[in-house]
């Protein structure tokens, strides 16, 4: 019987991903074989400039394979129009978007857009998912407040409660914690399982944050130097490829705390 634990909502086969500039190809990585299951929070996890940014947007049509073949369920990402794919799966990027004078509110109802009628009026059921996505991530003291107004933490939980908003049953997030206090990255982190656990929705995020991955997380996508690692996060724990994160005599792993500790001598 299969379940829905061994629902793949996202796959790759052969996968290869990078950067082409004219006749010069810059290959990041290759034979890349991912599934994400329903439910299930992945946190993909590298060191800078290893390429992380570059597979989740391979992944998420913002940028082309250079080869292989992305599957969103049964269907090759290419042949998924861009309307379709807002259905489907919602991206909350680090970079800023582009200046605007919207309010919170405003900006968490552009979230709806793929389901609004062509004035763009909101429904009832609009309305619902907005208000669900301001309470989910506790932002509801912002919400009239501009978008110019607000700290780059407040900006962080407002993208994703607009990607929350947009109720796809897969959500991508690059580094969603990246400017948050410690308070608030446990808060999201939290949120996300909770997104999963709960409302059973696939949650891929890329992040720096080991120790709250390593705890949190159902499965890990480990990227090094010598290609991709996935598999469920305890056994990647125990089986030592989580050490090979990091190639530096200036931090060890240490399992049983679950962390990358300093070396002293
Ligand atoms: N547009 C581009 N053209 C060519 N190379 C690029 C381009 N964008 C990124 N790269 C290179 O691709 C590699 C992977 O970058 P990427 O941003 O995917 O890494 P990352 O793991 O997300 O890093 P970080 O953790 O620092 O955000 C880097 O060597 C980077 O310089």
């Amino acid at each position: 019987m299969i379940t829905n634990h061994s629902h793949i909502v996202l796959k790759t086969e052969n996968l290869k991903i990078g950067y082409q500039h004219k006749k010069k190809t810059l290959c990041i990585a290759e034979k890349i074989n991912i599934s994400l299951s329903k439910g299930q929070f992945i946190c993909l996890l590298g060191k800078n400039g290893i390429g992380k940014s570059t597979l989740i947007r391979t992944l998420t049509k913002v940028q082309p394979q250079l080869e292989g073949t992305v599957f969103i369920g049964e269907i090759a990402l290419e042949s998924i129009t861009n309307i379709d794919l807002a259905k489907k799966m919602s991206l909350v990027m680090t970079e800023k978007i582009p200046e605007s004078n919207l309010t919170v509110y405003e900006l968490i109802a552009l979230g709806r857009q793929p389901y609004t009628n062509w004035i763009g009026s909101l429904t009832e059921d609009d309305v619902n998912y907005i208000d669900l996505a301001i309470s989910q991530t506790n932002i509801k003291h912002i919400i009239d407040k501009r978008y110019n107004e607000l700290s780059d933490g407040q900006l962080q939980k407002v993208m994703i409660a607009r990607a929350l908003a947009q109720n796809t049953d897969l959500i991508i997030l690059d580094e969603p914690t990246a400017h948050l206090d410690i308070q608030n990255k446990v808060e999201i982190y939290k949120l996300l399982k909770t997104l999963c656990q709960k409302y059973h929705k696939t949650v891929l995020i890329s992040s720096h944050e080991i120790h709250l991955a390593l705890q949190l997380s159902d499965e890990l996508i480990l990227m090094n130097e010598k290609g991709l690692i996935a598999g469920d996060t305890e056994t990647l724990i125990t089986d030592g490829s989580v050490s090979t994160l990091f190639s530096s005599n200036l931090v060890t792993f240490d399992a049983s705390s679950k962390q990358f500790v300093i070396n002293t001598d």
